[in-house]
């Protein structure tokens, strides 16, 4: 009980109103209302279980996710969802698979890449799980380097068809999700060749399965690549492998919209931007930046509650322990990835804006913001993702000896969550990527053209290479303006130290090449940049409810300073500040962590997240942690005998042995 009172007395010394920032965490009180109304439909079916999903097998785990994914469905058509809903049911649902690739990935591309004759004939059957979708890109030999995928789709004239085969072993597709086991189709990428001539990658739509028994179709080999990290977590998806031997599709289902091929076999390529091919990775990566948020959030919900619950130490004359959230080390820990949840939802936000920005902008044949949405989506994927994983393995030691449980939730968690710093593009080459974008920005400068959108403070670059911070007082870091300065300094010096370098090399190449991990470092400055100004202006907007604001502008001074103390190498040795404002941004950092105590567990509560969807007997809502964890271990197949299986055979023959000869000694 006392556990229970812990949160209550926790709850009781907010300072700001936790339903409007419920608000302002979810953008809007419609998002509230139907994220509340989805995360409880959810929570209340027992179909959607899984609090037994870590003791489960491969089989009955990937049984168990069919099961759901067919419950869903059923529950979308009879409840007549929108499409938001359905969207938020299946994540409250949370058990990875094949209708994430089906809805993420299948059905942009046919949307993407489609011409609309294609996608008037395939979404129908789509949207209505007529088929089912996967998508067929990485192969066993390349994954990031897309150039370098040997599948081919060879066009033969006399049957207006497209031949697909798969010439190596190490051409066979490898990863895709949704493949091994459930899909009926997939959009195979593949390298056209027409009248002799490699014209590179395309996407092709292919059937795999029989739409009647679900068998591979002749010519198709196809099965699951094997079980992956952790128990349960990604274990749901049937990633898989699959191999042509001349399989052939009809012309139209190459998909039409870039390019085309003719029924003379001439191909034709639009007048549009060839990387156009890449919007589906591009789609992706936004959602994945919002999907950053959502899981670091839960793993700092789980570390703050549970650490407001645990006590460790203190107690004088028999009185209580001190809670161990209340150690400034536990707070110098939590406090930035709590503060980081924050900046990541807004940075998703805003992110979600311009993908939508520019995709309006692509079908009005503008394509002057592809580059910035190829950088901002590339990056902020890669720091994102790359923060979370960090930070979900963080929250488990936060959370001690029982973080390491199954039943705390995170071993899990952080075993989904891991590959998002692989899929969808490996972070480093992603990284890579927006540091070639730096460096041509930086070389066009001396041209006088100016940059734009999240690029455009490379403009100001005289005064950034030699401004001086005027920060004099720890409280001086509170200025916006301030942390703005030297965040952009940083990483306008770093960038230009990196095309310096790079410009005594032999050639770009080589410099780019030897350069590399600097570069790393300049691309993570220039996104850290971006985060920050995203926060700072989300602050600057009107933001409704007693104390909201305040609350996000220290999260927000939170998570600058922390990057700051963080990478104070980056800083200094650009010269961008000096060690004594460094030391004067720490102490400011550690009043702010004293400003968000009391504070903690209703920021976390403002996540609105239900215990079902948390999944963790440390983060429950009312704190009462510990019968929780008794009961829960009751439940683990071991404990179903007292005696365990195995007894009679390896352990009392080994115990009687061992008397046998004690007793002859
Ligand atoms: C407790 C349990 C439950 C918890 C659950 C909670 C967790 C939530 C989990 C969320 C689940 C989400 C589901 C996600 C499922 C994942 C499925 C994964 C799918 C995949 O991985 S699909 C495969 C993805 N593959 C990749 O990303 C490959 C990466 N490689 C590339 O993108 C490219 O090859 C490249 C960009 C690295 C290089 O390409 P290329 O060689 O062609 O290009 P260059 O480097 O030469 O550049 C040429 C110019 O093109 C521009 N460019 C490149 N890419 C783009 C682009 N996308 N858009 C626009 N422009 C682009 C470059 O900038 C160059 O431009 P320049 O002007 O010529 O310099
Ligand atoms: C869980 C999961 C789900 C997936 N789902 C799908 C799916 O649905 N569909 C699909 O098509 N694919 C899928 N993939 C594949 C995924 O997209 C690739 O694994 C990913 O793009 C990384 O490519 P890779 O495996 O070739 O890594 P590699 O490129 O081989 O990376 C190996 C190492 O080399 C480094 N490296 C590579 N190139 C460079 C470079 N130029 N400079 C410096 N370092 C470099 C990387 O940083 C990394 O450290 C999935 C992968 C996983 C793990």
């Amino acid at each position: 009980m006392a556990e229970v009172d812990h949160l209550a007395a926790e709850r009781a010394t907010a300072r700001f109103d936790v339903e409007e920032m419920k608000v302002a965490w979810a953008g809007s009180r419609h998002a509230v209302h139907v994220a509340d109304r989805m995360a409880r439909l959810v929570a209340s079916d027992p179909v959607f279980r899984k609090d037994n999903r870590t003791m489960l097998s491969r089989k009955e785990l990937f049984k168990d996710t069919l099961r759901k994914a067919a419950h869903a469905w059923k529950r979308i058509v009879e409840l007549r969802l929108t499409e938001e809903e359905a969207d938020l049911l299946r994540q409250y649902v949370d058990q990875p698979g094949y209708v994430d690739l089906h809805w993420g990935m299948f059905v942009p591309a046919i949307k993407g890449q489609g011409t609309e004759e294609q996608q008037h004939k395939w979404l129908p059957l789509a949207y209505k799980f007529q088929i089912i979708g996967c998508y067929a890109q990485t192969e066993l030999g390349h994954g990031s380097n897309v150039q370098g995928l040997e599948t081919t789709a060879t066009f033969d004239p006399k049957t207006d068809e497209f031949v697909i085969h798969s010439p190596t072993l190490t051409s066979s597709k490898w990863w895709p999700g949704g493949l091994g086991k459930a899909s009926t189709h997939a959009v195979v990428y593949a390298r056209l060749i027409t009248e002799g001539k490699d014209y590179g990658i395309h996407g092709f739509i292919v059937q795999l399965r029989s739409l009647e028994d679900h068998s591979p179709l002749p010519g198709v080999t196809l099965g699951d690549i094997g079980g992956k990290f952790g128990s349960g977590a990604y274990n749901s998806m049937d990633n898989g492998v699959l191999r042509f031997d001349h399989v052939r599709i009809p012309r139209d289902q190459m998909l039409m919209r870039l390019s085309q091929v003719t029924r003379e076999g001439k191909y034709v390529h639009s007048n549009v931007p060839k990387q156009l091919l890449y919007g589906t990775m591009v789609y992706v990566r936004q959602s994945i930046v919002a999907d950053a948020s959502k899981a670091l959030s839960r793993a700092v919900c789980i570390a703050v509650r549970y650490s407001a619950v645990r006590k460790q130490f203190g107690s004088q004359d028999g009185g209580p322990e001190t809670q161990v959230l209340n150690y400034k080390t536990q707070q110098s820990r939590l406090f930035p990835l709590l503060a980081s949840a924050y900046a990541f939802r807004f940075v998703g936000d805003w992110l979600n804006w311009l993908y939508t920005d520019v995709t309006q902008k692509l079908e009005a044949k503008d394509f002057s913001t592809l580059q910035e949405a190829h950088a901002c989506t590339a990056g902020l994927k890669a720091v994102t993702t790359s923060v979370t994983a960090d930070a979900i393995e963080e929250c488990r030691k936060l959370c001690g000896g029982h973080g390491y449980l199954n039943s705390s939730g995170l071993p899990e968690l952080f075993a989904v969550y891991v590959p998002a710093c692989t899929y969808e593009g490996d972070n480093v080459v992603l990284l890579l990527q927006v540091a070639r974008i730096l460096m041509k920005t930086v070389s066009q400068l001396a041209s006088g053209k100016q940059p734009v959108g999240t690029m455009a403070y490379m403009g100001k670059v005289q005064y950034l290479m030699q401004c001086k911070s005027a920060v004099s007082s720890a409280e001086d870091w509170l200025n916006p303006d301030a942390i703005q300065e030297a965040f952009e300094a940083r990483a306008l010096r770093m960038a230009v130290n990196c095309a310096q370098n790079i410009s005594q090399a032999a050639s770009q190449e080589e410099g780019f090449y030897e350069r590399s991990p600097d570069l790393l470092e300049a691309a993570v400055a220039h996104i850290q940049l971006i985060i920050v100004t995203k926060f700072i202006e989300k602050v600057h907007q009107e933001i409704p409810g007693h104390g909201v604001k305040e609350q996000l502008q220290a999260l927000c001074n939170v998570y600058a300073l922390y990057i700051l103390h963080k990478h104070l190498g980056d800083f200094l040795a650009t010269g961008c500040i000096t060690p004594r404002q460094g030391a004067l941004a720490n102490e400011q950092l550690g009043k702010l962590y004293a400003q968000v105590r009391p504070n903690a567990v209703a920021l976390v509560d403002a996540f609105n997240y239900t215990d079902h969807y948390l999944g963790s007997v440390l983060g429950r809502y009312d704190g009462d942690v510990y019968p929780a964890l008794y009961e829960e271990a009751w439940k683990d197949p071991l404990n179903e005998t007292v005696v365990p299986e195995g007894y009679h055979e390896y352990l009392r023959p080994l115990i009687k042995q061992q008397q046998l000869k004690l007793s002859r000694l």
